[in-house]
């Protein structure tokens, strides 16, 4: 009774946003399941409306489903929706340099202005050429061995970070600084859900020594420290070494660096650490949209075809798609826009968190509430995108055949402030791997059962397509 009397004080009456009726202390437990959630929000929205709130554990945690209501929480208000919810086993692995999971605060704003800054559209251009030569080995690697393509796929998305960020040429398929970036993700996300490990559900268990075998987290802690300190540290310290015989390539971490320059003692250190903390925080999922790619091209053979004629017209099978040829591709890049819409690879967003009481159409949301963007309601919703199921890059072609830009396709990205930084270079690596791949390979089911519901890519057409690969790669 006293908790709930200083709670309806603290609101001041005002109800909080509608939503399924919380049990005592569990709250909303058993009616959040731990798979597909979004789909269980976009549901419960269409019951209570656009903006809900759930309880957890006595921890208020609010969904939008609309744009409407991601642009004016996320945008209009960003400076109070755009903090993050604490996550103690990260803050136990000292994981604050994590550009996706600071806190609203200075740290934050300054590795986010270097990401802005060098992930820019225009910034972006300068790194065509490799994003292009990189897709054009990947192309190689399947043609000489399709069964593996998700293998390919995963390395390619190292390789093109790396180079990205520090003009660093991965070696072989066991570089090191792939695995390390590829074990530091895992266990990001294996740790990042509130209540993935005991210690995020109860805090005070960071304080537990570490003789208690079960209890401690403290070596799982030392563990997570030591593949931060390599991710960042030891990329830049391949740049420095770079930098001093003369052999660094064009990066971002270069070009960062050179920046640094005239400044000196501490005020260069901190400048060098936002620098290796922003980069650090590159190693992102590109893949998953390109699997997305393959699926819906199985499942949608018409499509394929149509893609594969409007790429064959332009090129005359002569030569392979280039960025250059992106105005003249309407289709292709409408199945880009699409595949992000399809299945948006992150379909709840990253959670923000506010940093102030605020109210929104009479409803309380407190500070520190956890609040999600459901980026899947927004973009499966059935007005904006009649039959959303259904895989139609025809919905971003314009009455002219040219391909129709659509601003709320940025919500697969995130929102506001937070909004995905790569972006931009994201959306070029998937015009490039998917025009490059639909000009030179028919993707279709396989005669073997594959990990990946049950389907494979075929060996290429014909001998043309060998040609067209070998040639390109070895000018390179
Ligand atoms: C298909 C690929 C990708 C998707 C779908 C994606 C999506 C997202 C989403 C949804 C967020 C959270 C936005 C929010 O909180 O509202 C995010 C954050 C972020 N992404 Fe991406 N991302 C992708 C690839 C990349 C790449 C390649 C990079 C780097 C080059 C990158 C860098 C970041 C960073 C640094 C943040 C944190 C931003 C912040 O908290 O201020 N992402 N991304």
């Amino acid at each position: 009774a006293f908790l709930a009397i200083r709670d309806s004080r603290r609101r001041g009456g005002l109800p909080y946003p509608p939503g399924p009726r919380p049990l005592p202390f569990i709250g909303n437990v058993r009616d959040l399941p731990t798979e597909f959630l979004w789909l269980k929000l976009t549901e419960l929205s269409k019951k209570h409306g656009d903006i809900i709130s759930l309880h957890v554990f006595g921890q208020v945690v609010v969904a939008l489903n609309s744009i409407k209501a991601t642009k004016a929480l996320f945008e209009s208000r960003g400076e109070i929706y755009s903090d993050r919810p604490t996550i103690p086993m990260h803050e136990l692995m000292e994981w604050q340099w994590v550009v996706s999971s600071a806190r609203y605060a200075e740290y934050w704003r300054q590795s986010r202005r270097l990401l802005d800054r060098s992930l820019r559209p225009a910034a972006a251009a300068v790194y065509r050429p490799m994003q292009q030569a990189k897709t054009r080995v990947l192309l190689s690697d399947i043609l000489a061995n399709p069964d593996d393509w998700e293998v390919h796929l995963e390395h390619m998305a190292g390789v093109l970070i790396l180079a990205l960020g520090y003009g660093y040429e991965v070696k072989g398929r066991n570089d090191p600084k792939v695995t390390v970036a590829q074990k530091i993700t895992k266990l990001g996300g294996e740790t990042a859900l509130p209540t993935a490990v005991l210690v995020n559900v109860f805090p005070f268990l960071q304080h537990i020594p570490e003789w208690l075998p079960w209890l401690s987290y403290k070596p799982l802690a030392r563990y997570g420290r030591e593949l931060g300190q390599q991710v960042m540290y030891e990329p830049m310290s391949f740049v420095r070494e770079s930098i001093s015989n003369g052999t660094a390539q064009p990066s971002l971490a270069l070009e960062n660096l050179q920046q640094t320059e005239k400044l000196s003692g501490l005020e260069r250190e901190k400048a060098e650490n936002v620098i290796a903390g922003a980069l650090g925080t590159m190693y992102s999922d590109t893949v998953s949209s390109i699997m997305s790619f393959f699926v819906a091209i199985l499942l949608n053979p018409d499509i394929q075809r149509k893609a594969q004629k409007e790429l064959d017209t332009l090129t005359r099978r002569e030569r392979l798609p280039t960025f250059e040829d992106r105005p003249d591709l309407p289709f292709v890049d409408a199945i880009c826009k699409e595949v992000l819409r399809w299945r948006p690879i992150t379909p709840l967003a990253l959670p923000h968190a506010t940093t102030q009481d605020n109210v929104y159409e009479g409803f309380f949301i407190p500070k520190g509430t956890m609040v999600l963007g459901n980026s899947w309601a927004i973009l499966h919703d059935p007005v904006m995108y009649p039959e959303p199921d259904l895989f139609k890059p025809e919905r971003f072609i314009n009455p002219d055949g040219s391909s129709r830009d659509d601003p709320v396709l940025a919500s697969a990205f995130g929102f506001g402030k937070r909004i995905c930084p790569g972006r931009h270079f994201v959306d070029a690596t998937l015009f490039i791997v998917v025009a490059s791949l639909l000009s030179v390979f028919n993707i279709e089911k396989g005669l073997e059962s594959f990990p990946f519901v049950g389907s494979g890519i075929s060996r290429p057409k014909d001998k043309t397509a060998e040609e067209l690969i070998a040639a390109d790669v070895l000018t390179r």
